[in-house]
């Protein structure tokens, strides 16, 4: 919902602010460009604009270049705007205007903040609230319903942001995702199965800036095409929030090595894999500069999952590796997959085989899995990680 004439995006940002000037500066200049870039990979015209801790985008398509911004990583809200003359008349005007055109019955609140030196203008927010308020509540009795000021919780809210050489009158702050500008991090390598999980993973860490290497690991006989392909619908959703990086999927022969784990070992068998994969991570991010592996595991989600076997598992590698999923529960990973829209593509049923074992260890030991381990476990991981295909991402 927009004001008649809405003509630019209010884009405000959070955590940048409170770092240093010449660090805000750089993390702006990157959020204004990833603005950029997913406004032109929408075709939506704007022009992007930094000024005083804001970026507006100048627009005549507000809806859709808002939608574009609140999908910027580092973004806490957008609002579509008409800019007006920073006076009390031209924002009453603005006002009665969005009024007109968008008030539905129920209570009403301007809600008004003035931004820059204190004396660039001879009236206070109040004033404005309270002029404001007035033409509202005039236009609203105009159009034959009974006006009613709710400040806590009105049903039709109207905002402005009253800077020294103009204001901006809008009707709704819209979430962004939050964090911090993709790029303003190293990447890491992420490991994507295709499952609910690797995917919402792999998005809180772009969400604080990261940007992300995929990898898929072909599971061979108990994968299968339909599992690869479920992994890279979920990247093509996740490339859809960085249309500037290259989020090309790395698809690695693990099929001989997954067969072989099958055949010669049994309740630590999940553990050999997982320890596999993330090697594989490691060896990715050796090669691309990457300074982490990510994974969708939660504790106590899977038998491979508890808290013995995670350790166990991070021992298989040096680098980091990060789970942003760790201590969330399934429901909540599931709901966080339908908001960000990887939901759909990773319950498509893919059909794979089972690799768990009937009984699989829960609370293992290092030393045990290590002696049950082939030797040349991580080696293997290392020559598949370089024979890896890369494969373009469609995001159509
Ligand atoms: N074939 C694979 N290729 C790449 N990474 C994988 C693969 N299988 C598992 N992983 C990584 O290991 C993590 C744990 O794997 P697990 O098999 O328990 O999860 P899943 O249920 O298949 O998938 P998800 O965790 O995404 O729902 C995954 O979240 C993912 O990061």
């Amino acid at each position: 919902m927009h004001p008649p004439g809405s003509d630019v995006v209010v884009v405000r940002h959070g955590e940048i602010g409170v770092k240093s000037d010449q660090v805000r500066r750089k993390m702006e200049t990157r959020l204004a460009g990833n603005v950029n870039s997913l406004l032109a990979d929408r075709d939506v015209d704007g022009e992007v604009d930094r000024h005083r801790n804001r970026i507006f985008v100048h627009t005549d398509e507000p809806e859709a270049a808002t939608a574009a911004a609140t999908d910027a990583f580092g973004v806490v809200s957008a609002s579509p705007a008409v800019t007006v003359e920073p006076t009390l008349e031209a924002i009453a005007d603005a006002l009665r205007d969005a009024t007109e055109a968008h008030y539905d019955g129920g209570t009403f609140a301007v809600s008004a903040r003035r931004a820059g030196e204190q004396d660039a203008h001879p009236f206070a927010s109040t004033d404005i609230e309270s002029e404001g308020g007035s033409a509202v509540w005039e236009t609203i009795e105009s159009m034959g319903s009974e006006a009613e000021v709710d400040l806590d919780d009105p049903d039709f809210e109207l905002f402005v942001e009253c800077r020294e050489d103009e204001a901006y009158v809008f009707l709704e702050k819209r979430d962004g995702p939050g964090g911090m500008p993709l790029g303003t991090q190293r990447p890491v390598v992420a490991m994507v199965s295709g499952g609910i999980d690797s995917p919402v993973a792999a998005w809180q860490m772009m969400r604080r800036g990261c940007p992300i290497v995929p990898v898929y690991v072909d599971l061979g006989d108990y994968g299968g095409p339909d599992h690869q392909a479920r992994a890279a619908a979920t990247v093509a959703d996740l490339a859809r929030y960085a249309p500037s990086y290259d989020l090309d999927l790395r698809i690695v022969p693990g099929g001989d090595v997954v067969a072989e784990l099958a055949e010669q070992t049994t309740d630590t068998r999940m553990l050999h894999l997982r320890r596999f994969v993330v090697a594989v991570g490691e060896a990715v991010a050796r090669e691309t500069g990457a300074v982490g592996v990510v994974t969708g595991e939660a504790i106590g989600q899977k038998s491979s999952q508890t808290s013995a076997n995670l350790a166990v598992t991070d021992a298989a590698v040096e680098l980091p590796v990060h789970r942003p999923c760790l201590t969330m529960d399934k429901t909540e990973v599931i709901e966080q997959a339908r908001d960000i829209g990887t939901y759909e593509e990773s319950t498509i049923d893919a059909g794979c085989n089972r690799v768990a074992p009937s009984f699989p260890e829960t609370n293992a030991d290092l030393e045990t899995v290590r002696a049950v381990e082939p030797d040349d476990l991580f080696s293997r991981a290392r020559v598949v990680a370089g024979e890896a295909e890369i494969v373009p991402i469609d995001t159509e």
